[in-house]
């Protein structure tokens, strides 16, 4: 049974509380996962902060750090139609082998949470691409935030590290919160039947930097 520790870390956010949970071994045995959980933000939502050793057992001084937003039916049902199940477990691996953090963010469907995310993909079977949909049904473009996990970084001391993503909106958001960006360390772009248009309008709306996709 997974038991919850309640050691608070630090003051630095006064508005943040900080929990620290026992160490949950994750998938393999040999991958051991640390889960700080966040909440006390604006909002209601708890966030999580990964922390993953790699097989030293060690964080380097700078860490690799993946920034996911949640998506149900991707993680958890490893849907075809986004990427996310596949670049998390990608993310899992990169951070098991040279240790890291993954920010689990609980903004599902890009912010407009689960129910609303499935009507777009209803009106995405209907012609309209990601973004369109969320105008439609009355919502931003894309709806998340990325601030807090400036905030999340801050409490337990990293102010340093290589991002994993192709998505400029999340590099400048931690450096204009003062978390320096060493490098961006690109995701594999896996694409399947069903995620093409998708994939594409990500890259031409939003400049995600997986270099051109081929027409169909
Ligand atoms: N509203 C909406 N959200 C979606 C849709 N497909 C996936 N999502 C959500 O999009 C979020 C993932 O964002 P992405 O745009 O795929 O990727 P990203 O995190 O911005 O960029 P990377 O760091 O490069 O992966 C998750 O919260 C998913 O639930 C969709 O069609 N509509
Ligand atoms: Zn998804």
């Amino acid at each position: 049974m997974i038991t919850t520790d309640t050691v608070c870390l630090n003051s630095v956010v006064t508005r943040m509380k900080v929990r620290q949970h026992v160490e949950i071994p994750l998938t393999d045995q040999s991958i051991k996962a640390t889960f700080y959980t966040f909440d006390g933000f604006d909002h209601t939502n708890e966030h999580l902060l990964i922390e993953i050793r790699n097989p030293q057992g060690e964080i380097p001084s700078i860490p690799k750090l993946r920034i996911h937003s949640e998506c149900l039916t991707g993680d958890v049902f490893h849907s075809r139609r986004c990427d996310c199940g596949k670049q998390l477990k990608e993310a899992i691996e990169l951070t098991s082998k040279e240790g890291g953090y993954i920010a689990y963010l609980r903004q599902e469907g890009r912010g407009i949470g689960l129910y609303n995310k499935l009507d777009a993909y209803h009106l995405q079977d209907n012609g309209m691409d990601t973004f369109e949909a969320n105008l439609h049904l009355g919502f931003a473009e894309d709806a998340r935030e990325f601030d807090m996990v400036a905030e999340m970084l801050k409490a337990i001391n990293i102010n340093e590290v290589e991002l994993i993503t192709n998505n400029p909106k999340k590099i400048k958001a931690l450096q204009n919160q003062g978390i320096k960006v060493v490098k961006r360390v690109a995701t594999t772009r896996f694409e399947t039947p069903d995620n093409f248009h998708y994939l594409r309008a990500k890259e031409e709306k939003e400049n995600h930097c997986f270099g051109k996709l081929p027409r169909k």
